[in-house]
C-alpha cells in the first residue's frame, strides 16, 4: 500500500476518533485493499457541486470528521474575510444522515462563534440559497449529495451572494481544511447559544420570492386545471412544490404517492436522478393513467427537475434537460418582451456544454447570452461580476438545472417546475402541447439534438483511467470525426481555442477546467470531460439540422440520430 495512505491510516487508529470509526478502520484493514485505498488515497475535494463521497470511514468518505473539519476550515476562513459578526444558514436533504451531519456543521460553526441558522428540518438547496441573502449571512451550507446513489452523501458551500464557492474562496477553504490535522483542532461544541432554529417564516419569504417571478399569472388562473403530476422522488422537493403550485393557481397537482414520503433509502429508484428514466417510471405510470398533460420529478435536495410530455403522436416522452431548457428560455424571453419589460442590458447564461441552439435563439432575440464552465457556480459568479450594469434574466444547463431571477443563486426546481407549469398553461391557452411548441422553436432556430454518455470509472483506478482518456484526446485529437472533418478544437484546459485548418490559435476566457470540444464541419460538437460530482467520464454530443415544417419531424429526427450513432460508433463509445 502506498506510505501516504499507510500514514493516513495509522493516523486515524491512533487518534482522537471514537470507538466505532477504529473498529470499522480495523475491519477495512482485514477486507478489500481497494476499498480501503479509496477511503484514503485523497481527501475529499471540492467538486463541481461542493465535497462529495461515499459515507463511511475515510478521509476521502463523507464522515462526522471530514464534515467536522471541512466546517473548522470553512469557519476559519470565514473569520478571516469577514470582519464583525459572522453568520452561516445551514439546509439538508432528506439522505441518510444528512440531519446529523447539519447539526454537525451547525455545532462547529456555533462553537467558533458563529451565528448559525438553521433548518428545522429539510429543505431544498434552492432555498438555502435564497435563505443566505435574505438573513444577510456570509456563508451557509447544504448536507446533500444532489442526485448521488443512496451510498453518498456531500457538503455544498455557499458564499455570502448564495451562490457555491468559485476560486479563490475554495481553494482558501480547502487549505484552512488541510491545516486541520486532526479531529483535535476542531471545536466541536460549546456554541449552543449562537445556533438559531429557522422554518415557517423564511419558507414565506422564499415562496414570495418565487411567486414573483411568474410572466403570466393570469393564464393561470385560467387554466388552473392543468393536470400535473409531480414525484419528489423521495426528496426535499415535497417541502415546496406541492405549496408554489397552489400558490400559482394550480388545483390539479397530483403527488406520486409511492415516492412522496422522504426516504434516503430511495426504495423505490435505482438512482434518485430524474436524468434517469427509470426514476421518472412510477410517476410515467401514474402520468398515463390520468392522462395527464404533465409530469415532473425533482431530485433529493430538489435542484434539478425532469419533465415528461406528450410527443406529437400522443406518446409520453422524457425531455432532456436542453429541450426543458430551450422551452423555458423561449417562454421567459419571449414572455417578458411581449409585456414590454425586456431591457437593452437584459442577458441569459448556459454553460459550454449545453445547447448552442440557445446561442442561437439569443442572438435572433437582441438578448445577450454568456457561456459558463460546468455548474451553477459558475453562472451565479458571472451574475456577480455583471451586477448592476447587466441584468441576468435566466440560466441553464443540460443536466436538468435551470435558475430564474436574481436573488436564488443556485439551481433551483421549485421555481423551475412553477414556471414549466406556468409555460405548459401558456401553451394549453394556446392550443398547443408543450411539445408542439418545442418543434416550433426548432422550426425557427434550427433543429439540435444532444445525446450524453457517461462512463462510471470507480475509485483510484477509475480516476486514472478517466485522466488517461482525456489526455489521450488530448495529445492525439482526432482529425475527423464520422467523415467530418473536426475544424475547431477547443481545449478549456489549455485555455485556447484552435483553428485546425489555419493553425491559428485565440485564447478562451474562462477559467482552466478539463473540458474538450471537438468542433466538425458539417455543425457537429462533441464535448468530454471529466465529471466534479461522480465518478465518470462525460461525453456530449450535438448535431444540427434546419426543420422545414412539423411535418418533417421525423425525418429530421432520424437523420440526426443516425447521425449522433455514426459519431458514438466511430469514437467507439459503444
Ligand atoms: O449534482 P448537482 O445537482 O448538485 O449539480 C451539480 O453538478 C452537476 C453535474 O456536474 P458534473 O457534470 O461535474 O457531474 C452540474 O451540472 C451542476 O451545475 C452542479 O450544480
Ligand atoms: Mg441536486
Amino acid at each position: 500500500m502506498d506510505i501516504n495512505i499507510q500514514n493516513k491510516v495509522s493516523q486515524w487508529l491512533n487518534g482522537n476518533y471514537d470507538a466505532e470509526t477504529i473498529a470499522t478502520l480495523k475491519k477495512m484493514q482485514e477486507g478489500n485493499p481497494d476499498d480501503l485505498n479509496d477511503a484514503f488515497y485523497r481527501n475529499l475535494e471540492f467538486g463541481t457541486g461542493g465535497l462529495r463521497g461515499i459515507m463511511g470511514v475515510g478521509t476521502n468518505r463523507m464522515n462526522k470528521y471530514t464534515v467536522g473539519m471541512a466546517t473548522q476550515g470553512f469557519a476559519n476562513y470565514l473569520k478571516k474575510t469577514f470582519e464583525g459578526e459572522v453568520k452561516v444558514a445551514i439546509a439538508h436533504d432528506s439522505r441518510n444522515n444528512s440531519r446529523f451531519f447539519a447539526e454537525t456543521v451547525a455545532n462547529v460553526f456555533a462553537a467558533n462563534g458563529i451565528k448559525v441558522f438553521l433548518f428545522e428540518s429539510l429543505r431544498p438547496t434552492p432555498e438555502l440559497s435564497f435563505t443566505i441573502r435574505h438573513l444577510q449571512c456570509q456563508g451557509g451550507v447544504v448536507l446533500t449529495a444532489s442526485h448521488n446513489p443512496k451510498e453518498y452523501n456531500g457538503y455544498k458551500a455557499y458564499w455570502n451572494d448564495g451562490a457555491q464557492l468559485v476560486p479563490p474562496h475554495d481553494k482558501n477553504v480547502i487549505r484552512e481544511v488541510e491545516s486541520i490535522l486532526s479531529p483535535d483542532d476542531v471545536k466541536w461544541s460549546g456554541g449552543e447559544a449562537n445556533i438559531t432554529l429557522i422554518g415557517k417564516e423564511v419558507d414565506e419569504a422564499y415562496l414570495k420570492e418565487l411567486q414573483g417571478l411568474s410572466i403570466n399569472p393570469e393564464i393561470n388562473k385560467q387554466q388552473h386545471d392543468l393536470k400535473i403530476v409531480y414525484t419528489p422522488i423521495h426528496g426535499t422537493g415535497i417541502t415546496m412544490v406541492p405549496e408554489i403550485l397552489q400558490r400559482f393557481g394550480f388545483t390539479n397537482v397530483n403527488v406520486v404517492e409511492e415516492q412522496a414520503t422522504p426516504n434516503g433509502n430511495f426504495p423505490t429508484v435505482v438512482y434518485p436522478n430524474p436524468e434517469e428514466s427509470e426514476a421518472m417510471n412510477l410517476g410515467l405510470k401514474k402520468a398515463k393513467e390520468l392522462d395527464a398533460d404533465i409530469l415532473l420529478g425533482t431530485d433529493p435536495d430538489a435542484d434539478r427537475v425532469g419533465i415528461a410530455v406528450k410527443d406529437l403522436k400522443g406518446q409520453w416522452v422524457l425531455l432532456n434537460g436542453n429541450q426543458t431548457g430551450v422551452l423555458l428560455f423561449n417562454y421567459i424571453v419571449e414572455g417578458r418582451r411581449r409585456k414590454g419589460l425586456q431591457q437593452p442590458n437584459d442577458y441569459i447564461a448556459k454553460t459550454v456544454v449545453t445547447s448552442d441552439l440557445i446561442d442561437v435563439f439569443a442572438a435572433k432575440n437582441d438578448i445577450n447570452c454568456y457561456n459558463t464552465l460546468t455548474g451553477f457556480k459558475w453562472i451565479a459568479d458571472l451574475i456577480r461580476r455583471k451586477e448592476p450594469q447587466e441584468t441576468f434574466i435566466c440560466g441553464g444547463e443540460e443536466s436538468y438545472g435551470y435558475m430564474i431571477g436574481n436573488n436564488i443563486r443556485d439551481k433551483d426546481a421549485i421555481s423551475s417546475v412553477a414556471m414549466i407549469c406556468e409555460m405548459a398553461a401558456y401553451a394549453r391557452s394556446q392550443g398547443k402541447s408543450l411539445f408542439e411548441l418545442l418543434v416550433n422553436v426548432y422550426q425557427q432556430y434550427g433543429y439540435y439534438k444532444e445525446h450524453l454518455i457517461s462512463i462510471t470509472k470507480k475509485g483510484m483506478k477509475g480516476a486514472d483511467e478517466i485522466a488517461e482518456m482525456m489526455r489521450g484526446y488530448r495529445e492525439n485529437p482526432p482529425a475527423t470525426i464520422n467523415g467530418s472533418p473536426v475544424v475547431t478544437l477547443y481545449d478549456y484546459q489549455l485555455q485556447q481555442v484552435k483553428d485546425i485548418q489555419s493553425g491559428e490559435i485565440k485564447p478562451l476566457d474562462l477559467p482552466k477546467s478539463n473540458v474538450l470540444q471537438f468542433v466538425l464541419a458539417d455543425g457537429s460538437k462533441i464535448s468530454a470531460r471529466p465529471s466534479g460530482t461522480e465518478p465518470k467520464i462525460k461525453f456530449y454530443f450535438s448535431v444540427n439540422a434546419p426543420l422545414d415544417s412539423a411535418a418533417s419531424y421525423d425525418a429530421v429526427t432520424a437523420d440526426l440520430d443516425k447521425k449522433i450513432e455514426g459519431i458514438i460508433n466511430d469514437m467507439q463509445l459503444k
